[in-house]
């Protein structure tokens, strides 16, 4: 049974420091938020768990693995070292969606995103390491088939983007209200999604139903682990699988 947990990371009153006194430049303000991104996927990373850009302001991890303790050093070390400080809520469940839904709900209740005395707010409860198992993560790799030789090197890249984002845009909407899942833009044409004890029918669904509803297809491998990491090394395992023998679905603990 999955049991995963979530950090949302808030940068504190943001929308107001990017425009006090005066409107930033547009540059400077992408370069911190990769630069802060780099930070806690790094910081995240190293414990095992892995962090997802999402709207750069607010940011979703899967924290398995890291302790309150650890989160505070986070917020720590970003204080100490950028010009804006984070709030974060940490919520675990069997869905990853009701997971987050938790973890919003308690950084919610601390204050509003945009309240200049919420500053720092460290929210919630990590697993303790006696209650972890195995199989407390699955995770699902998804990928366009063949992108490179149907847009990267047919289309000019704008046109391609829009291509891989339609794709995107259609899994992660689906996973989320059909199948409970989080799924996360991670580069090139990779999509990783957060799911709930999901099964091989469940994920053949998926890529039908967007190949049908955008003409996208996709393959995706499977993996379940005790960290983010461990799941989702096993799901990029079983997408190895998925190139060599040409299917659409493998789940790592059914081939391995
Ligand atoms: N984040 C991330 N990006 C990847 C990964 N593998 C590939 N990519 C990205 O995806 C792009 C396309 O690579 P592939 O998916 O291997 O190429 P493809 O043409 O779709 O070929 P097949 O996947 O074999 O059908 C690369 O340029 C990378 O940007 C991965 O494991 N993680």
């Amino acid at each position: 049974m999955t049991n995963t947990q979530v950090t949302l990371v808030q940068i504190d009153n943001y929308g107001p420091w990017t425009v006090t006194p005066d409107p930033r430049r547009e540059a400077d303000l992408q370069t911190m938020q990769s630069r802060l991104f780099a930070d806690i996927s790094q910081f995240v990373g190293n414990r095992g768990g892995y962090a997802f850009f999402t709207r750069f302001d607010n940011m979703i991890a899967v924290t398995n693995g890291c302790s309150l303790e650890e989160h505070a050093l986070l917020q720590e070390s970003v204080g100490n070292r950028y010009p804006v400080t984070l709030s974060l809520g940490v919520a675990t469940g069997t869905s990853p969606v009701q997971a987050l839904s938790d973890a919003t709900e308690r950084l919610q209740a601390a204050g509003s995103a945009q309240d200049k005395n919420r500053r720092e707010c460290l929210e919630g409860r990590a697993i303790e390491d006696g209650y972890r198992t195995d199989d407390d993560i699955q995770i699902a790799h998804f990928d366009v088939i063949n992108a490179t030789g149907n847009y990267t090197d047919e289309l000019n890249a704008f046109d391609t983007f829009i291509e891989i984002e339609q794709g995107y845009a259609e899994l992660m909407r689906h996973m989320r209200y059909a199948h409970d899942s989080l799924s996360f833009f991670v580069g090139g044409d990779n999509v990783i999604v957060i799911c709930p004890d999901l099964e091989e029918a469940d994920y053949a669904e998926a890529t039908a139903h967007v190949a049908e509803a955008v003409d996208v297809e996709l393959q995706v491998g499977v993996g379940r682990g005790k960290s983010a990491h461990e799941a989702g090394f096993d799901a990029k395992h079983a997408l190895e699988t998925c190139r060599a023998d040409g299917t659409r679905v493998e789940l790592e603990w059914e081939t391995a």
